[in-house]
């Protein structure tokens, strides 16, 4: 094992992260594809998606074999997927794939060790830059392939990738906690905690900015309409049939949020937050919607050797341990304004949705706030005694 860890090496870019910018396009023959994933809202505004979909003709997709040329037909495909499925609304949600799209894209989604839906993973690659030589920042940002919602999509996606671009500025911190778990280096320790606190205060600042791109109602009716997966909560609970894929024709497909993104997931094993049994489960469950590099790239962070944890516990000077802790409290702090923003873009709109149309079925969404906050409260149990 080396000394740390290279990013590279999981297919996540030192520029953009575990978020990828699609250049360039895929050969000529796939050109089916990316025509009508550029239209797909149009199309399911005109109730003509899945008679478009139809008429595809069933590409082989064994051509595609670079990550990257992978991960864009993943995204066209899955953008034709989620039309096609929810072109009639959340009450009539399709009941199969059909066979031109389900076969390409399960064979595609199998390669990268991903699921054959939306997910984050999938958002993260919509985007380009307005001007290719500028920043990346959130006005350079556009999506490649529309999805619903308007200019309020629109900052939802800049602001994700923004955030996942920024991801990347507290990658030397990561890899130098790594190189002092494994060597003890107390002091190397000390320095990289110092370095990630004041990225992740960066960081998570960022997040309020959601308060200025985007409307609770429209992000809960409109933008989340292509993004629910196929799964018991969207009358699915075999999953969806994909037609004409003999080995396994349901799938599962879990909700595409930003609790796939992969960088808590991150922190929190660096740190050595030990979870309750229930809790270890739902986040093993946001990483089915990695792809497997990405999962091998945590894998490797969780079975690193040392613990950054017992070297802030015992070390001889207190300064170790209150980076520890500082770091843990900034996450607390994090996840507790995280709530706020669910409160705000989700229950809140969510009992508005029910009042409005008298909706008396179980709330999908009650299991939200207990879930949020004892995460919160067990990441924050993690501090050590000074
Ligand atoms: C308006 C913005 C946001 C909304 C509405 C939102 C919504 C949610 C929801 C509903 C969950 C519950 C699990 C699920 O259904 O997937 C969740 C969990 C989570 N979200 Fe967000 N989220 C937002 C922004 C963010 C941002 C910016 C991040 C940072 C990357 C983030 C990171 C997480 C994480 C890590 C979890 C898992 C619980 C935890 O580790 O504390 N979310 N979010």
């Amino acid at each position: 094992m080396s000394e740390t860890v290279q990013f590279e090496e999981f297919e996540v870019s030192q520029v953009t992260g575990f978020a990828a910018e699609f250049v360039d396009s895929l050969p000529d023959y796939y050109s089916p594809w990316h025509e009508l994933a550029s239209h797909t809202v149009d199309l399911v505004t005109a109730q003509k998606m899945r008679s478009e979909t139809e008429k595809l003709p069933l590409l082989d997709p064994s051509q595609l074999t670079d990550f990257k040329d992978l991960r864009l037909a993943h995204l066209q495909l899955v953008m034709i997927t989620a039309g096609y499925a929810w072109e009639q609304g959340a009450e009539q949600v399709a009941q199969a794939i059909p066979a031109n799209v389900a076969i390409p894209l399960c064979e595609i989604s199998d390669k990268l060790g991903v699921q054959p839906g939306m997910s984050y993973f999938d958002i993260i690659g919509n985007w380009t830059r307005r001007d290719k030589h500028g920043p990346y920042s959130r006005q350079n940002i556009q999506p490649k392939y529309m999805l619903p919602g308007g200019e309020d999509y629109v900052g939802f996606l800049s602001l994700a990738i923004q955030m996942e671009v920024y991801f990347t500025k507290s990658f030397p911190a990561i890899q130098s906690i790594l190189t002092a778990m494994k060597g003890k280096d107390e002091a190397l320790a000390l320095s990289a905690l110092k370095d990630l606190q004041s990225w992740f205060k960066e960081y998570s600042s960022l997040a309020k900015e959601f308060h200025n791109v985007m409307q609770p109602d429209i992000f809960f009716r409109v933008i989340t309409s292509f993004l629910r997966g196929f799964n018991e909560t969207c009358g699915l609970p075999d999953g969806m049939l994909y037609e004409g894929v003999t080995d396994r024709p349901r799938r599962i497909v879990i909700n595409s949020a930003a609790s796939q993104a992969t960088v808590f997931q991150i922190m929190d094993t660096l740190l050595g937050v030990r979870y309750p049994e229930d809790k270890q489960a739902f986040f093993k469950k946001l990483r089915t919607s990695w792809c497997e590099k990405h999962r091998q790239l945590f894998e490797m962070i969780q079975q690193w050797p040392g613990s950054l944890r017992d070297l802030a516990e015992k070390n001889s000077s207190p300064e170790l341990t209150l980076a520890y802790n500082a770091l843990v409290d900034s996450i607390k702090e994090f996840r507790s304004y995280h709530v706020q923003l669910v409160t705000k873009y989700t229950v809140i709109p969510n009992k508005r949705l029910r009042n409005e149309f008298n909706i008396e079925s179980p709330d999908h969404f009650a299991y939200l706030m207990p879930l949020l906050k004892g995460i919160r409260d067990v990441s924050a149990t993690n501090k050590l005694e000074v």
